[in-house]
């Protein structure tokens, strides 16, 4: 029987790991985080083939949160298994989980410091996470259901930093298949059945549902939303890239537009608004003649540059700095998160930390 290869699962998941590793030099060291569940099993044991065929060194890593009775010894298994999958080295890292942001971001939160930690620690080249198509599904479809922008609904992306997620192509399917056809046994975390957590909800409750009202292959086509999201994204970010430096007045008490807002306060008013370290000038002009949508990221970019953090900014503080641009009747200061203040003068919009004084 000529030909004989792994079984069709085993080949798949393979594949995959090989071409998310081809930019990768002979001799780098690559480690997979693995749950011991069975996307990260399937990826860890097609780590270690496809490493050893590639001159690549691979390790494992697994996470022991201490949420779980037992979870060390859990931890302590998936370390023990590692070096019949080709991957030395091969720790267990204990992670305390703080209390910021419920429990599931406070776990993710520790796991990844964790991760980052051990791979610069052992110099890895990269990282490998086990997120099938399924979960970037999940992912989509809770972010389209809180109303999310292009960039939310791109998903996760393949590559982040160290960070590689291979299975991103293949189902859930494919990797349960791949333990079993090489005789693997994966462990079914209790949580990823415990209705209390949104995304087992959207996993056990309402993919099915969607399947079933309308037809196979809802997972698949929002995977494909991710992909199409991605490209429009980045697209609309580098015109946003481009658009903000184009729009940045680096010195504005020389920008030659500063006299074309007859409303505006006086000469003197500009050294109270700032100017101060961090504050970001943008010239209007240029602003107000841009698609909306790449204005509103230039704004976001704005506001970042001068300090608002960016997981508190929200779309509405956007829209209303926005308002400055294309709804101007001479409005106050725009408050957005960070103490971060964007008020219109001189045919500029100033991101500033300072109060602005007041216009008479
Ligand atoms: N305890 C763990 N130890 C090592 N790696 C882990 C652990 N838990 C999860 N991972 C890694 O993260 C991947 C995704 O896991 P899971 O879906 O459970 O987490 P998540 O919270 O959805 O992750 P993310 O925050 O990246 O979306 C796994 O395939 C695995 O690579």
């Amino acid at each position: 029987m000529a030909g004989m290869g792994p079984p069709p699962a085993v080949a798949d998941v393979r594949r995959a790991v090989r071409l998310a590793l081809d930019d990768l030099a002979p001799g780098s060291l690559v480690l997979v985080a693995c749950s011991g569940g069975a996307d990260s099993l399937a990826l860890a044991a097609a780590t270690g083939f496809v490493a050893s065929r590639a001159g690549l060194d691979a390790g494992l890593l697994t996470v022991d949160h201490g949420l779980q009775e037992g979870s060390d010894e859990r931890a302590a298994e998936v370390v023990r298994l590692a070096p019949a999958l080709g991957l030395v080295p091969a720790e267990a890292l204990r992670v305390r989980v703080g209390g910021g942001g419920g429990p599931e971001a406070a776990a993710r939160d520790a796991r990844y410091a964790a991760l980052s930690e051990a791979a610069g620690r052992l110099g890895a080249a990269a990282v490998l996470l086990g997120h099938t198509r399924d979960d970037q599904a999940e992912t989509v479809l809770l972010r389209l259901a809180r109303g999310s922008g292009t960039r939310s609904l791109a998903g996760m992306p393949a590559r982040a930093g160290l960070y590689r997620r291979p299975l991103l192509g293949l189902g859930r399917r494919t990797t349960v298949a791949a333990c079993e056809g090489l005789g693997l046994s994966p462990w079914d975390d209790p949580h990823n059945l415990d209705p209390r957590y949104t995304r087992v909800r959207v996993r056990e409750r309402l993919l099915p549902a969607l399947e079933e009202e309308l037809g196979p292959g809802v997972a698949e086509a929002l995977a494909r939303t991710a992909d199409l999201c991605r490209d429009d994204a980045d697209a609309l970010d580098g015109w946003a890239d481009a658009a903000y430096a184009e729009a940045v007045v680096r010195d504005p008490a020389h920008d030659p537009d500063r006299d074309s807002d007859r409303d505006s306060a006086g000469d003197s008013a500009l050294s109270d608004i700032g100017g101060g370290a961090g504050a970001v000038t943008l010239a209007v002009q240029g602003l107000a003649e841009l698609p909306r949508a790449v204005r509103l990221r230039v704004l976001r970019r704005a506001a970042i540059a001068a300090g608002a953090p960016p997981g508190a900014l929200s779309a509405a503080h956007v829209l209303q700095a926005d308002r400055l641009v294309t709804g101007w009747r001479g409005q106050r200061r725009v408050e957005v998160p960070g103490g971060v203040g964007v008020v219109r003068r001189y045919g500029t919009l100033v991101f500033a930390r300072q109060p602005a004084s007041p216009v008479s």
